[in-house]
């Protein structure tokens, strides 16, 4: 779901949902408006007006939005209000991404980075790596980047860059995370209100790349396309490691080209950043069994299911010859676990 910008992330997303082993199938949806300067009545207006044709669209085994870029648990909220208002019916599984306290889950919001971290990890830890020490550049300062910073730090990286659409932020003390979800989630500001405030440790480059700041592995979650063959070359030219995708095809195709060749590990976002939809996963098997878990339940169940995809994709690429290669890894499983089921159902 996107009310950013509309996209068409179709496949992407099949092989994503497929590669979690949760049973979930796959899809993308979104719209033109542009929330950007937009009030909150805007906005809500917006989505009651947005789920006044979607409700006939969607449904616990039919299809299940989700929070994407534009959308966290603000729009989650108009949306699910507005569902029940037309249909009377309280529903969990028809949205995930909501509020804890009305049927969403603990660590949803934490999950996308986590997860994408987790991986980050797993493919260093197979060569012999991790992440203690590195320093990480990450680009975004939304939901995807927040929690992708939190968890470097917890596993004792340095991240020292996040970014928006005007520029990008680098500070040499590593991100204080308390300061930018102030300014992010609390304020709706920029990045370049966290230099103001931050002091010396940080500089604010409006425009530029934020993938010329030397880091050791490189988590691009912020959007698609955003990691082009310049970068990537200027990437391994300051010896990067491991770069692993939050965001949704965030490195161009002849980006990820270079970096493989160049024998950087690279954990593409159809594998790397699915531990957001997992755990969307999860919300619903909460709302199906009217409960919900402990946040410590919820994490658990997410680092096992990134540390299967993983050794899912390491396990298919060597089975196919392509050992160390994540994107053909992930590729092959994801296609096989669609291909086999739509076979064994019989659909053409
Ligand atoms: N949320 C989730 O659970 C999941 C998200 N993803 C993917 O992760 C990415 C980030 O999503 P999410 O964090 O949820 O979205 P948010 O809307 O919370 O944050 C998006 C961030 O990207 C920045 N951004 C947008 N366009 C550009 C640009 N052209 N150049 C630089 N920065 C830009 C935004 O800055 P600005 O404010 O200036 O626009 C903002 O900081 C997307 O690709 C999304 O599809 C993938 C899996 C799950
Ligand atoms: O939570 C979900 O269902 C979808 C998350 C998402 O936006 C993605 O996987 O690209």
């Amino acid at each position: 779901m996107n009310l950013g910008i509309i996209k068409f992330l179709g496949f992407e997303q099949i092989f994503k949902n497929a590669l979690t082993g949760l049973g979930i199938g796959g899809g993308k949806g979104g719209s033109d408006f542009d929330p950007q300067g937009r009030s909150d009545a805007e906005v809500m207006r917006f989505c009651q007006s947005f789920m006044t044709e979607l409700h006939r669209h969607i449904g616990e085994y039919t299809d299940v939005p989700a929070g994407d870029i534009g959308v966290g648990s603000r729009e989650i909220g108009y949306l699910f209000g507005q569902y029940r208002r037309i249909t009377n019916r309280w529903e969990g599984g028809v949205l995930t991404g909501k509020s804890a306290g009305w049927g969403g889950s603990l660590i949803r919001p934490e999950a996308t980075g986590y997860g994408n971290v987790l991986f980050a990890e797993a493919m260093l830890r197979e060569r012999g790596e991790d992440l203690e020490g590195q320093t990480a550049v990450v680009s975004g300062s939304g939901n995807v980047a927040i929690y992708t910073i939190q968890k470097l730090t917890a596993l004792g990286a340095n991240p020292v860059t996040c970014s928006d659409s005007g520029g990008y932020v680098v500070d040499e003390k590593g991100i204080d995370l308390e300061l930018l979800r102030q300014i992010k989630e609390v304020e709706r500001g920029r990045v370049s209100d966290y230099a103001e405030r931050r002091g010396a440790s940080a500089r604010y480059v409006p425009g530029g790349r934020v993938w010329d700041v030397p880091g050791d592995v490189a988590l691009p979650s912020a959007t698609q396309n955003e990691l082009n063959t310049a970068d990537a070359a200027t990437l391994v030219r300051n010896g990067v490691k491991a770069v692993s995708e939050g965001a949704n095809m965030p490195t161009t195709p002849e980006a990820v080209d270079l970096l493989q060749q160049a024998g950087v590990a690279f954990g593409p976002g159809k594998a790397a950043n699915a531990g957001g939809v997992a755990v969307s996963a999860l919300e619903m098997t909460q709302n199906a069994a009217r409960t919900s878990w402990k946040a410590d339940q919820v994490e658990d169940e997410l680092a096992r299911i990134m540390t299967d995809i993983h050794s899912t994709c390491a396990e298919t690429a060597e089975r196919y010859g392509a050992a160390g290669d994540y994107v053909t890894g992930a590729n092959i499983a994801g296609f096989e676990r669609v291909a086999d089921a739509m076979l064994a159902q019989g659909v053409i």
